[in-house]
C-alpha cells in the first residue's frame, strides 16, 4: 500500500470480510447456520476444485490418451466393449469411467452403459482443444515448480524450447524441424479462434489481407474461403511461410495468396494490405518487442488502413482465469511475453500511430477477443 491510498467503502467491507473468514469459529457457525450453509458448500466445492484441479486435468489427459471418448462418438458403449477398447482391464477402466462420468465428461445409460454428456461431446468436437491437452504436458513439466519459474526468468523451460522463436536471437534461420510441432499445433488450434475473430470483424469491406506471423496460414485460409474476392498475404519466419505455401496451395486458393519469410523485427513488411491481422502474437512478446512490431505494422499500412489484433486478453470479465491466471502463466512458462488488458492494448495502438479503435465482441471473449484500430 503507498501512503497516499486511501481505503473505499468496498476496501474497508471487504478486509473486514477476508478477517471474519479467517475466524475458525465463524466458518463453523456459517456451515450450521441454514442461510449461509449453501455459501459456504459453494466456497467448500470452489475452494476444492482450486485445490484438485490438476487431478481433474489428469483425468482428461487420460481419457484423451487412450480415446475413451471416442468408444462413444457413435453411440453408448459397456465397460467390457471399453475395456477391451482401451486397452485397460475392466477395474481400471471403471476407475477411468467413474472419474470422466464425475467431470461430466460422459453420463450412464440404460443396461450398465455410457454415452457422452455435454462437455465430452463438445470437447470430441473440438480436435484444437484435444491437441492442447496433449500439448500441456510440457506445460506441466515447467510447472512443477512455479516459484522458480516467477524466481528465474531467463532459464530453458520445456516452453521456450518448443517456442523456438520465444528465445532465439535469429529467428528467420530456424529450420523446419524447429517450427513444425508449434505451427501444426497452432493450425489445429486456429478452430476455435478463426470464426470468431472473422464472426466479430467480416473481412468483405477489404481487397488484401496480410496476416502478420500468419502461421502455416490456417486463419488467412478462413478468411479467404468466407470472403469472396478477398487476396491473402502470409509473413512469418521463412520455414514457417514455406508451410503456408503447401497448406493454402493444396486448400485449392491458388492465384489467391502469396507468402513472404521474413523476420517481423528486422525485416522491412510488404507494403501491400489494406488490411493487417496480428492473430495470438502480442501477447508473445515483451513491451518493448510488441511497440517495434506495432511499428513495423504501422509504416506497412496507409493512412485510414486498418489493423486487426486478436488474442486473449488480461481482465476479461468472466474469463480472469484464462487471461491472466492460464494465459499468465503459460507465457511466463514460455519466457516471453504477458496477457495484456485490453486497455494496454489500446494504449499501445495510440503510441504507434494507430487510432478510432474499436473492439467489435466475440461469442467467447475467454478464447480470443479482437481490437480493430485504423492507422493515422
Ligand atoms: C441439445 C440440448 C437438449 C441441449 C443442449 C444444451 C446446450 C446448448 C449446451 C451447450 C453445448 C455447447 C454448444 C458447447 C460448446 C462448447 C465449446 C465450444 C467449448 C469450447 C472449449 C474450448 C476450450 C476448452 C479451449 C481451450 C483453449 C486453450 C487451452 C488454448 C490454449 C492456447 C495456447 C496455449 C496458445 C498458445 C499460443 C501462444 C504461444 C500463447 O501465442
Ligand atoms: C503463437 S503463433 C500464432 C500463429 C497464428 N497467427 C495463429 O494464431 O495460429 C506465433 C507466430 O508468430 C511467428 N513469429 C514469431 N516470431 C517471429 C518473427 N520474428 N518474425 C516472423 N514471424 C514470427 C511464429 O513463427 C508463429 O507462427
Amino acid at each position: 500500500m503507498t501512503d497516499t491510498a486511501r481505503d473505499t467503502f468496498g476496501d474497508r467491507f471487504r478486509d473486514w470480510r477476508a478477517r471474519l473468514l479467517q475466524k475458525p469459529a465463524f466458518i463453523r457457525w456459517a456451515t450450521r447456520f441454514p442461510l449461509t450453509r449453501p455459501l459456504s458448500r459453494q466456497k467448500t466445492r470452489q475452494l476444492f476444485d482450486l485445490v484438485a484441479g490438476f487431478v481433474y486435468t489428469q483425468i482428461v489427459t487420460t481419457c484423451v490418451r487412450v480415446k475413451l471418448l471416442d468408444q462413444m462418438a457413435d453411440g453408448p458403449a459397456t465397460l467390457a466393449d471399453l475395456s477391451r477398447a482401451i486397452g485397460l482391464d475392466e477395474d481400471a477402466t471403471l476407475r477411468l469411467v467413474r472419474g470422466a462420468q464425475a467431470l461430466e465428461l460422459i453420463s450412464p445409460r440404460s443396461g450398465g452403459r455410457y454415452g457422452l454428456d455435454e462437455l465430452g461431446a463438445a470437447l470430441l468436437a473440438n480436435p484444437g482443444v484435444i491437441a492442447m491437452i496433449e500439448h500441456h504436458q510440457l506445460l506441466y513439466e515447467d510447472l512443477r515448480d512455479p516459484l522458480a519459474l516467477l524466481k528465474d526468468q531467463k532459464s530453458p523451460t520445456a516452453l521456450s524450447r518448443y517456442w523456438a522463436y520465444a528465445q532465439s536471437g535469429a529467428p528467420n534461420g530456424l529450420e523446419a524441424d524447429a517450427v513444425g510441432d508449434y505451427s501444426a499445433l497452432m493450425a489445429a488450434s486456429q478452430g476455435f479462434i478463426s470464426d470468431e475473430v472473422l464472426d466479430a470483424y467480416p473481412l468483405a469491406r477489404h481487397q488484401r489481407l496480410m496476416d502478420v506471423g500468419g502461421g502455416e496460414g490456417r486463419f488467412a485460409q478462413a478468411a479467404l474461403e468466407r470472403t469472396p474476392g478477398l487476396h491473402a498475404t502470409v509473413f512469418d519466419l521463412p520455414a514457417v511461410a514455406d508451410r503456408a505455401r503447401h497448406r493454402l496451395g493444396s486448400a485449392g486458393l491458388a492465384g489467391r495468396f502469396e507468402t513472404a519469410g521474413g523476420d517481423f523485427f528486422s525485416d522491412t513488411l510488404p507494403q501491400s494490405a489494406d488490411v493487417i491481422s496480428l492473430v495470438r502474437i502480442l501477447h508473445d512478446h515483451d513491451d518493448d518487442k510488441a511497440l517495434q512490431l506495432l511499428h513495423q505494422v504501422r509504416a506497412a499500412l496507409d493512412v485510414g488502413q486498418t489493423l486487426l489484433v486478436a488474442e486473449p486478453m488480461a481482465g476479461t470479465s468472466g474469463a480472469q482465469k484464462a487471461g491472466d491466471a492460464y494465459f499468465g502463466f503459460y507465457l511466463l512458462a514460455m519466457r516471453s511475453g504477458r496477457p495484456r488488458t485490453e486497455q494496454e492494448l489500446r494504449d499501445f495502438l495510440q503510441q504507434t500511430g494507430f487510432g478510432r479503435i474499436h473492439s467489435p465482441r466475440t461469442s467467447s471473449p475467454l478464447l480470443t477477443r479482437v481490437l480493430i484500430a485504423l492507422a493515422v
